[in-house]
């Protein structure tokens, strides 16, 4: 499987290498459009060793690594001449990055670093492709001078030799073992024994060790996080993505698949024209499109922030770094749960390896944990929103993503209850302030009460994390709401192609109020009949959707080989596919099988022995 990945993925990356030549040279605005060709992902269902190299080891060159490191190292990287990943997380640590316990000695005798991982939990371990296929790695380390602490830093650091790629003296490496899925990463760990790099092996670029050992402090400490939230923008854009092929595959298979006549009497019609199973598909295929428009809205937006941060200016990081944070949580937990809906909507044969739907759950699911893990990223948010809290009071202005926060904390209280998607929207946003409101109000009552920030955060996780959650609800809805009501080319549409976007918005803000109904009517009075009132305004976008379900779908133009799903087959021939599929599984090349002669008879026989004995 490793060597079948590492084929695909080279083929992948000189696929790359020609889009990078065509667009500009390891410019972000490429990896959406590469993953808009899903061959990268198809063809490499184990998961690409080589990503990790592509989205954060060439990334960290350029980003973190001063031009003339880029010249030495980083060309050579982004011409795949030497292929390298990011090796952050240890045994013992993920997210606490301040309890790293790698670490980076300076020698001012020889202008060397000498870097160790002095205990077995030091070990770098997870890192993509660092088991088998990197030959370099970014190796993150607490750095000392004078065995003082300076914080985190970057090395380049060569493992194995770039010609018999046999792991070099000092070097300990190797695979760390199965996982649930992305059997072709080849995640490896990584030992280091007083292993010696150059002083300009550490990426300078934002911090610098002089060569008589002096320290120059990176301005802002939070820009080495920077190839982190770049990771989390792709995640929103490729777990969009796995949910897209999986509300296909659902969608194709739920309008072949007939079963339960919905009539007396009456044939089986198409599973899809059950009402609850139009709950379950429809909503995930309009949560991808959701999610694919706020994945390219945040993709603009770190291109932007990039840019901004090549000129020193990191005045957007923080922005940039809590809508990352937001969408790859939610696009991960919705897209994780999705799938698993969808795969359920396929009955038996969704269980089934030849439907596929196993494998987009298992590429998917991690995405949850990597890259930051979700609860530890909504706290984050959550510490960020409580910030923004205290500007609000202070009645300073918040941040372009933030604004409606002080809009509706200016709000005495909700106006009158139309159930317009102004409304809808409205309303969510509304509970969101009320929930930042109470967690600040329990936050900022434990600080008072002497308790430590990081004491405090703790005490108040469950409601910063609430606060986060529908900040990125209402950042999401918001960003769908202005694409189909508000946006600039919406004359460009056909009024038949606008009415279909406006039932997906309709089915997207009704779903969320119900998803939010409790978080909603703690601040929101509503009556039972307006809300009895959005039930039968579901129930009916659902059948004005049904029509349109399989055009959606194919307009995500994932192509069979893509899919590779029997259950979601352009042309329809489920049974025929699945049936070929069995056929080929390697216990129907004979029709009695090995076991039973050395098994089963045997067993078969001495029970049918002992049964005579005890009639006796
Ligand atoms: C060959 C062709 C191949 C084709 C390639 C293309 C393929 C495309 C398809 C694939 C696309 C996508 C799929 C992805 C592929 C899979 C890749 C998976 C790789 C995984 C890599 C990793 O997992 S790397 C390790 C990730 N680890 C983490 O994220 C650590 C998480 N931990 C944290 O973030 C910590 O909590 C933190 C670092 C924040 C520690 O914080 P702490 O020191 O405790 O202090 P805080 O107070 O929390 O924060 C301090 C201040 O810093 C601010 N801040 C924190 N983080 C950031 C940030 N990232 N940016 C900016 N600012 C940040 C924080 O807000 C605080 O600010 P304040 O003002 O001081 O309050
Ligand atoms: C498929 C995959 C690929 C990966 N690729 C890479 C890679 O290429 N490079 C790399 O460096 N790493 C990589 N990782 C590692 C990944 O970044 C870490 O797994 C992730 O950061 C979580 O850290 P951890 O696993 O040590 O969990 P921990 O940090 O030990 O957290 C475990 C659990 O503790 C809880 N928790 C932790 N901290 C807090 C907190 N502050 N507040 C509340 N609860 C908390 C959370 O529930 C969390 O799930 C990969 C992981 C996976 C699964």
């Amino acid at each position: 499987m490793a060597s079948m990945s590492v084929k695909h993925a080279i083929a992948a990356a000189k696929k790359l290498r020609s889009l990078q030549e065509r667009f500009n040279p390891g410019g972000s605005d490429i990896y959406p459009a590469l993953m808009g060709d899903e061959a990268i992902t198809a063809l490499i269902p184990s998961g690409n060793p080589l990503s990790v190299h592509i989205l954060m080891f060439t990334r960290a060159l350029r980003e973190q690594g001063t031009d003339e490191q880029y010249e030495k190292f980083g060309r050579r990287a982004d011409n795949n001449e030497i292929i390298g990943t990011f090796a952050q997380t240890e045994l013992g640590h993920g997210t606490y990055l301040r309890g790293l316990e790698a670490r980076a000695d300076y020698d001012r005798g020889t202008e060397e670093f000498v870097l160790n991982t002095p205990k077995l939990s030091s070990y770098k371990w997870w890192p993509g492709g660092l088991g088998q296929t990197c030959n370099y790695c970014i190796f993150v380390a607490q750095l000392y001078i004078d065995n003082e602490a300076k914080g985190m830093a970057m090395f380049v650091v060569q493992i194995r030799d770039e010609e018999t790629h046999m792991p070099l003296p000092g070097v300990h490496v190797g695979e760390i073992g199965k996982k649930m899925g992305l059997n072709g990463v080849n995640n490896g760990f990584l030992g280091l024994k007083d292993y010696r790099v150059p002083r300009l092996n550490m990426l300078m670029r934002h911090q610098q060790v002089l060569p008589d050992g002096r320290f120059v402090k990176s301005p802002v400490s939070q820009v080495s996080y920077f190839p982190m939230v770049f990771v989390r923008c792709m995640v929103a854009r490729q777990n969009s993505n796995y949910l897209a092929q999986a509300a296909t595959i659902a969608t194709r298979y739920s309008v072949i698949r007939r079963q339960s006549p919905i009539e007396e009497g009456q044939p089986e019609p198409k599973i899809l024209e059950h009402l609850t199973q139009q709950m379950k598909v429809i909503p995930e295929i309009v949560t991808a499109v959701v999610y694919r428009l706020a994945a390219a809205n945040l993709q603009n937006m770190y291109n932007e922030t990039a840019e901004a941060v090549y000129r020193k200016d990191f005045s957007r990081l923080p922005e940039l770094h809590a809508l990352a944070c937001i969408l790859k949580v939610a696009t991960s937990y919705d897209s994780t749960y999705g799938i698993e809906r969808l795969r359920q909507a396929c009955g038996g044969h969704g269980y089934l390896t030849a439907g596929n739907l196993g494998n987009i759950f298992a590429m998917a699911a991690p995405a949850c944990t990597y890259e930051g893990e979700n609860s530890v990223l909504y706290l984050q948010v959550g510490k960020i929103l409580m910030k923004n809290w205290s500007q609000v009071l202070a009645g300073r202005e918040l941040m372009p993503s933030m604004a409606y926060i002080s809009e509706c904390s200016k709000m005495t209280s909700f106006p009158q209850w139309t159930g317009s998607w102004e409304c809808l929207l409205k309303a969510i946003q509304y509970a969101c302030v009320g929930s930042i409101r109470l967690a600040f109000q329990s936050y900022n009552a434990r600080v008072q009460s002497a308790q430590s920030q990081t004491a405090a955060v703790n005490y108040s996780g469950l409601e910063l994390t609430k606060a986060a959650e529908l900040h990125g609800r209402s950042y999401v809805a918001g960003n769908f709401y202005q694409q189909i009501v508000n946006s600039p080319n919406k004359h460009q549409r056909s009024p038949q192609f606008q009415k279909v976007l406006e039932n997906m918005l309709e089915l997207h803000l009704i779903q969320i109020f119900f998803r939010h109904l409790g978080d909603i009517l703690r601040f929101i009075r509503i009556t039972e009949d307006e809300i009895s009132a959005l039930q039968r305004r579901l129930e009916e976008v659902l059948k004005e959707l049904r029509p349109d379900a399989v055009a959606i779908t194919d307009a995500f133009d994932f192509n069979d080989k893509i899919l590779s799903s029997a259950l979601g087959c352009y042309d329809g021939n489920v049974y025929e596919r699945l049936f070929e599929a069995a056929l080929k599984h390697p216990l129907n090349r004979k029709s009695v099988p090995d076991f039973f002669e050395a098994h089963l008879k045997p067993f078969m026989k001495e029970n049918a022995d002992n049964a005579k004995k005890s009639k006796l």
